[in-house]
């Protein structure tokens, strides 16, 4: 019995290899999807111009924002090695298993973010490389620290997650319009239902690593469940901004109400984290909305493109 459970876990560890260390170091899935937000603001921001989205300067604005925002989670792993060692969920992170050394990650980490803020400066605008710069800084400087202090962590690190569409719009329209803070609201509102899944599924992980999450510091989930139902109501109002901004027709305006509708329904189903549910059933309503917070938001994003107003020339 003993040998066959060792068989796995040795090959795992065979394939565990340095591009794939780094892939985790970066938080590839994230990235991907910090840099999915920059290019609906950047492609909104062109069309608002005129312009044509699908040129040089998109591929290598996205190239930028998506090094930074790959070297500010390696340096977010770099400060918590010690707490990710404590959780299941990332205690097999390349620097939290010590086979990335902290020099290494450290070094990686600060040339990405500051040469990726530096390339970004100089291919798209001064004020784009220095936005990008300032989210990274809260992230790793602000955030990250913060966690183990107070559960207002999560508030904090919602202003730089929700930065990267209004990065993507200053990169193509060179300015902060109004256009760009409804991106950067409805990102910032869209965190909370997902965020706070996240907690309630990990909040022994938390707990053990003192990281101060609304399930942790309020058990028994009415908090948890209330942020995520007052944020996934907001939703609503918020992803229609669009519309009565004139970025985006009805067409999108309806695909947002049955979205949101739709993130409205998981929370509403979360909030039976409240009830004396059995262990499985309530990690599968966390999990479920966590599953449909990261196919809402692209979705919403994909609409906002496909009904966008305004044309370009080819
Ligand atoms: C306060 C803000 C946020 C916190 C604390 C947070 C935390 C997390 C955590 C801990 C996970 C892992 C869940 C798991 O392993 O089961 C996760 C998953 C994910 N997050 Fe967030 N997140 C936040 C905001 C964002 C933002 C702004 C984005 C991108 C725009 C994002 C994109 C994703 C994606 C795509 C996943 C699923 C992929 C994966 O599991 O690796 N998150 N988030
Ligand atoms: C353009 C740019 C610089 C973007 C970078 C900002 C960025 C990566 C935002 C993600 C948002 C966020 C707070 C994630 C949670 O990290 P966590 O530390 O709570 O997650 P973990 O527990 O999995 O490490």
């Amino acid at each position: 019995m003993a040998v066959t459970a060792s068989i796995p876990a040795a090959s795992q560890a065979r394939r565990s290899t340095l591009l794939a260390d780094y892939a985790e170091m970066f938080k590839l899935r994230v990235s991907l999807m910090v840099v999915i937000t920059a290019a609906a603001g950047y492609y909104l921001g062109s069309l608002r111009s005129g312009i044509n989205p699908l040129q040089m300067q998109f591929v290598q604005a996205m190239l930028g924002i998506g090094i930074v925002s790959a070297g500010s989670s390696a340096l977010n792993q770099v400060l918590e090695r010690k707490s990710d060692a404590l959780m299941n969920r990332t205690a097999r992170r390349p620097m939290a298993a010590a086979r990335i050394g902290l020099v290494h990650g450290a070094l990686l980490g600060l040339l990405a973010v500051g040469l990726g803020s530096l390339y970004l400066a100089t291919v798209t605008t001064p004020l784009t490389g220095f936005l990008t710069l300032l989210t990274a800084a809260s992230y790793v400087a602000i955030y990250t620290p913060l966690k183990r202090i107070s559960m207002i962590a999560t508030f904090v690190g919602a202003f730089p997650g929700a930065l990267p569409p209004l990065i993507g719009w200053t990169a193509a329209r060179g300015q902060i319009e109004w256009e760009a803070v409804a991106l950067f609201a409805i990102l910032f509102v869209w965190q909370f239902p997902h965020f706070e899944a996240i907690g309630w599924l990990y909040r022994v992980d938390y707990a053990r690593a003192g990281i101060r999450v609304t399930a942790v510091a309020v058990p028994g989930g009415r908090a948890t469940a209330a942020q995520a139902l007052f944020y996934a109501i907001l939703m609503l109002p918020v992803s229609l901004w669009p519309v009565f901004l004139g970025m985006c027709g009805w067409i999108y305006g309806a695909c947002a109400i049955v979205f949101g509708a739709a993130y409205l329904w998981y929370t509403v189903r979360f909030v039976g984290i409240t009830r004396d549910l059995a262990p499985d059933a309530s990690r599968k309503i966390a999990r479920d909305l966590l599953k449909v917070s990261v196919i809402y938001l692209p979705l919403l994003l994909a609409a906002m493109i496909l009904n966008a107003h305004g044309r370009f020339a080819y």
